[in-house]
């Protein structure tokens, strides 16, 4: 099928559904992205930009905008989900009696549902058990896709078809798209590096050296692991752009929204004004919450996670959870653990 015979939707009107609609509709490929503002429609589809979350990015002219749910979704073979995860499973639901067994529909969205400690795909496959499901996660800041720097992203599915019109339909020059069946792992990792994020955007903002960065990269990305094998995902995903690749973007790069939240806690702003100036979402916050609840009920080892869920939502002093951290239980660094041989 050529591009201009494909039909693909994506249901979102912020930087991440904007950024991927747009690398669809560049090549030529019929993109219809919903929305629930009529103004932002009616601005992408005569003026070609998205002034609201990305300003100064030129839109392609051939995306079109629609706040009509129903009429983006039907006959589209692609439906791309990049709701914030706390409207995700409202959203998705609206879609429930027109989505088909024929049609992908792909997360993009790197959060969990607290209730249910659900990652997008799981509300995908309860609310559209029809479909086909993919999840797309990476290092993937949305302004640098918008400014075409060169990007790599997974998508991660377990079934075949649907991993390869992905990559068929996200191909770009500056944009690789890497297969991967670990749809979990990868879920996991675009989810839980929100957090380190944050720390990362403390420490920044209180002016700790390159060692310490250093440090909390790597112990976050340990953490992480650990997490996941403790929740049955396969750790190489980890050392993958879904795992360390997004882990290292999001704590770096003052583009992150959950950098910058951390950054303005580590400058003495409360939560609440951080988030609010914020004006987009920052999955971290709840997640730190989420993560923390689970991590003590299976008994996990997370210290990065409970000193930050000190400082975020108790009140408790950075330096105080530093010096505790770094005067804990010696510990070590790299273990491997090697599969059980029968003897
Ligand atoms: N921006 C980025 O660089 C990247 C974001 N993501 C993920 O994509 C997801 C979406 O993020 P962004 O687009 O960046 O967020 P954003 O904050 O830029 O935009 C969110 C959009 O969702 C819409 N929305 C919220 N609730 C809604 C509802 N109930 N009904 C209809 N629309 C609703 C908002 O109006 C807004 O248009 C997040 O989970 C994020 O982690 C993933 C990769 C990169
Ligand atoms: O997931 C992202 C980059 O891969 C975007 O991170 P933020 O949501 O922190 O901006």
């Amino acid at each position: 099928m050529s591009a201009e015979q494909r039909k693909v939707a994506v249901l979102g009107g912020g930087s991440f559904g904007t950024v991927i609609a747009n690398i669809m509709a560049e090549k030529g490929i019929q993109v219809a992205q919903w929305m629930r503002n009529k103004d932002r429609a009616d601005e992408i589809n005569q003026q070609h930009t998205n002034s609201r979350y990305l300003p100064d990015y030129p839109l392609s002219p051939a995306l079109t905008a629609t706040t009509d749910i129903e009429s983006a979704v039907v006959g589209a073979e692609l439906v791309f989900v990049a709701i914030p995860s706390q409207s995700f499973r409202s959203v998705v639901h609206q879609i429930k009696h027109i989505v088909t067994e024929q049609q992908c529909v792909i997360s993009t969205t790197k959060g969990i549902e607290g209730e249910t400690f659900s990652l997008m795909s799981q509300i995908l496959k309860d609310e559209l058990p029809q479909a086909n499901v993919g999840v797309l996660s990476g290092p993937n800041l949305a302004k640098e896709v918008a400014q075409h720097q060169l990007t790599a992203t997974v998508i991660a599915s377990n079934h075949e078809p649907l991993r390869a019109a992905v990559q068929d339909a996200l191909q770009q020059s500056y944009f690789r798209v890497y297969a991967s069946s670990d749809t979990y792992g990868v879920e996991l990792g675009g989810t839980l590096k929100n957090i380190y994020a944050i720390a990362a955007g403390l420490s920044a903002a209180l002016g700790m050296g390159e060692n310490t960065k250093s440090m909390l990269l790597t112990r976050s990305l340990a953490e992480m692991s650990r997490f996941a094998v403790s929740m049955g995902a396969n750790p190489m995903t980890f050392l993958g752009l879904a795992g360390v690749g997004d882990l290292i973007v999001t704590c770096m790069s003052p583009l992150s929204r959950n950098y910058r939240v951390g950054f303005a806690l580590g400058s003495g702003i409360s939560l609440d004004e951080a988030v609010k100036s914020l004006g987009e979402v920052a999955e971290g916050v709840n997640t730190i919450r989420i993560i923390k609840e689970k991590a003590d009920e299976m008994d996990i080892y997370m210290p990065l996670v409970a000193g930050l869920y000190e400082i975020v939502f108790n009140g408790a002093h950075v330096k105080e959870v530093a010096k505790a951290l770094m005067t804990s239980e010696q510990s070590t660094d790299v273990e491997f653990v090697l599969p059980r041989t029968t003897v």
